[in-house]
């Protein structure tokens, strides 16, 4: 866990500026902190914690060997950890002497959970976390060459071409945060640290905060003085939001090109009021180029809205300057050479190379509809869109693309906790299965003795367009809400009847948290997204035609994951509805848990009826559905496969 301070802020000594190491937790409820002032290093709670046992066993029975030390944090220490297969981990390790008190236990907790909900390249990745009787561990992967703190400390300063190729890294892991209503709130040099390839990897997120909703604040004062925005300062008054993280990123441009922070002061207190006038200045004897001074300048905005947010922060001119390929280890000690001299050519490849391993998958300067509606219109499109299973005229000359083909899942994997908890769903699955394969063997049964489900028509998609080759699966139901299952597991739904937008934001094994925005004035950080979505309305209404009539909305429901196989398309609902579009353009849709069913002719015709009625006579009244019932007995069995996690 990291710094905490609840308001007002306490001066502190000089080493505390910057290292994390040398800031000391704050805390409300410790009495005498004024007179403890002398004994700093007693205060810091990583002091607690002792040397692990030479063998740590969780509960279900690994063993660990521990390894060396570290280092340590105002809060923890961290030691190396060896699993059976001789896999190296960092331990975060938490002494529970140190977690005494319900603020900090819940403090820790939320890290945990904000930080097992990440997954990025440029995000040090969470393995695991147990206790023992001593210690909680956090098992990280090992970045064993420490962080940008201790390469600036050796290196005083870094060349423009090393500090864009880290900040491209940084953005990255930024954005992916962002997108996912998290802020870090405590970005720092010494938070950044060098896997073994020398990636950057963020870390510690004991500071971090998921946003509940998009227009809501924080207002608790935290993080490390030199890097502490503005607006944080204003506490109470103004409340900060991801701003705070684009004003740390200037703050790190900043000390990675002059060598120390910008508003660096021997007191602290001094160190509030420069930030707050934002008082600082370009140093003649450290020159650095003009774009790299308008970046900065921009990221140092005092007003949080001036900031560039973080889609827009690679778009400066500044990263078209020579950009290498990697970080080599040479860079821990020296300073590399002949980075200036990359070719623009070379230097283009590079940044576009290091932005998609960052996951920035939108390609520079190119905005994302502009580049789906030259993939949707050219002559040989790239994209993957439903010709054989989708609604009937579909033009005929896309082709469709296995998803396999593609080296992507064809299984998304997505949790939802939305309408249902993934709990919930999972439930569903199985009891849908259940009773599938109970009303198979009870068609023999007498009908008036049952109970029978209530047959209203559900909510179906009606239009879909497969992109998850590069953005996500696109649908519309037939309620005309218009949802976007992104690559990055979150959804966009567009409510038709309203100027009102969810954004329902994925977190692992939980679900989805939902943030409901206004279309008309979304958030900046939504803004790309939302038109991904109005792109792909637009082109589902001007090519798409549908697969049953408009319904009113009675339920807010979305695309839970959906599979794709060469017989059909399945789409798991969250309202537990499995609906199976059929390659002979029937669909059919299973509700009320496994105990209503419903056909949609390819003329759009939808009617419902209870399961047990059609399986007993082997077809629906109306229309007569080709193989009715084997299709219902494929979709038994897919449903069984999800319920038995395949
Ligand atoms: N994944 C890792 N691999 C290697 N070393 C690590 C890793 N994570 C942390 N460390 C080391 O452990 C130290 C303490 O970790 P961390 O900063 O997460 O603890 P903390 O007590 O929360 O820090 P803070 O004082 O900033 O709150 C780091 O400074 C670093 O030296």
């Amino acid at each position: 866990m990291s710094t905490v301070r609840t308001q007002p802020l306490q001066p502190l000594n000089n080493g505390q500026l910057n290292a994390r190491t040398n800031v000391t937790p704050i805390k409300p409820t410790r009495k005498g902190k004024e007179e403890d002032k002398g004994k700093k290093k007693k205060e810091k709670l990583s002091a607690l914690c002792k040397t692990p046992p030479s063998i740590v066993r969780t509960r279900n029975g690994r063993d660990y060997r521990r390894g060396t030390f570290l280092g340590e944090g105002g809060f923890a220490r961290c030691f190396q950890m060896k699993d059976s297969s001789g896999r190296i981990y960092a331990a975060k390790t938490v002494a529970k002497a140190s977690i005494k008190n319900e603020k900090t236990k819940t403090k820790l907790l939320s890290e945990i959970k904000i930080h097992k909900s990440l997954k990025h390249a440029n995000i040090v990745n969470f393995v695991d976390c147990f206790e023992d009787d001593i210690n909680v561990y956090i098992l990280l992967e090992i970045c064993p060459n420490q962080s940008l703190m201790e390469l600036l400390k050796v290196r005083k300063r870094v060349t423009e071409p090393e500090a864009r190729f880290f900040l491209v890294q940084i953005v990255g892991a930024i954005q992916y945060l962002h997108s996912r209503r998290v802020i870090h709130r405590d970005l720092k040099l010494g938070n950044i640290f060098f896997d073994p390839e020398m990636n950057l990897k963020i870390g510690d997120f004991g500071l971090a905060s998921v946003l509940p909703s998009t227009d809501s604040r924080k207002y608790t004062i935290c993080g490390t003085p030199n890097y502490i925005a503005p607006e944080v300062l204003g506490g109470k008054n103004t409340g900060h939001s991801f701003e705070v993280d684009i004003w740390a990123i200037g703050i790190m441009m900043y000390a990675l090109l002059i060598g120390k922070p910008p508003f660096q002061a021997k007191d602290v207190q001094v160190i509030y009021e420069r930030i707050k006038k934002s008082d600082y200045s370009f140093p003649p004897d450290k020159p650095i180029s003009d774009e790299a001074k308008i970046l900065i300048n921009d990221l140092l905005s005092l007003n949080p809205l001036h900031r560039p947010n973080v889609n827009e922060i690679l778009n400066y001119d500044w990263f078209k300057g020579s950009f290498p390929d990697k970080t080599h280890e040479i860079s821990l000690s020296g300073t590399p050479e002949g980075l200036e001299n990359i070719s623009k050519a070379q230097s283009a490849i590079n940044f576009t190379n290091t932005k998609v391993s960052a996951g920035i998958y939108t390609p520079r300067n190119k905005n994302p509809v502009e580049i789906l509606r030259s993939d949707l219109h050219s002559e040989q499109p790239r994209a993957m869109l439903p010709k054989s299973l989708s609604p009937g005229d579909t033009r005929s000359k896309y082709q469709e693309v296995d998803p396999y083909q593609l080296g992507r899942p064809r299984r998304v994997n997505f949790n939802s906790s939305f309408s249902a908890s993934i709990k919930y769903l999972n439930q569903v699955c199985f009891e849908t299965y259940q009773n599938i394969r109970k009303l198979e063997y009870s068609k023999y049964d007498r009908i008036d003795t049952m109970e029978l489900p209530s047959c209203e028509n559900p909510t179906l998609i009606s239009k879909w367009v497969d992109y998850s080759n590069k953005y996500g699966f696109s649908y519309q139901l037939n309620n005309n809400d218009i949802g976007v299952l992104f690559n990055d597991e979150n959804t966009f739904l567009k409510l038709h009847d309203s100027d009102r937008f969810l954004e329902l934001i994925y977190q692992e094994n939980e679900g989805w948290t939902c943030i409901e925005n206004s279309a008309s004035h979304p958030p900046s950080q939504a803004r790309r997204q939302l038109e991904i979505v109005d792109f792909f309305a637009k082109y589902m209404n001007s090519n798409l035609s549908k697969v049953s009539e408009n319904e009113d909305r009675k339920e807010t429901v979305f695309l839970r994951r959906y599979t794709r196989t060469a017989d059909y398309i399945m789409f798991e609902m969250t309202n537990g509805n499995f609906q199976f579009n059929f390659k002979d353009h029937h669909k059919i849709c299973i509700s009320k848990n496994g105990l209503a069913i419903t056909h949609v002719s390819p003329n759009r015709i939808a009617q419902t009826h209870p399961l047990i009625f059609i399986l007993k006579q082997g077809n629906f009244p109306s229309t007569e559905v080709p193989d009715c019932l084997e299709k219902i007995h494929t979709i038994k069995d897919a449903i069984k496969r999800k319920a038995f996690k395949e």
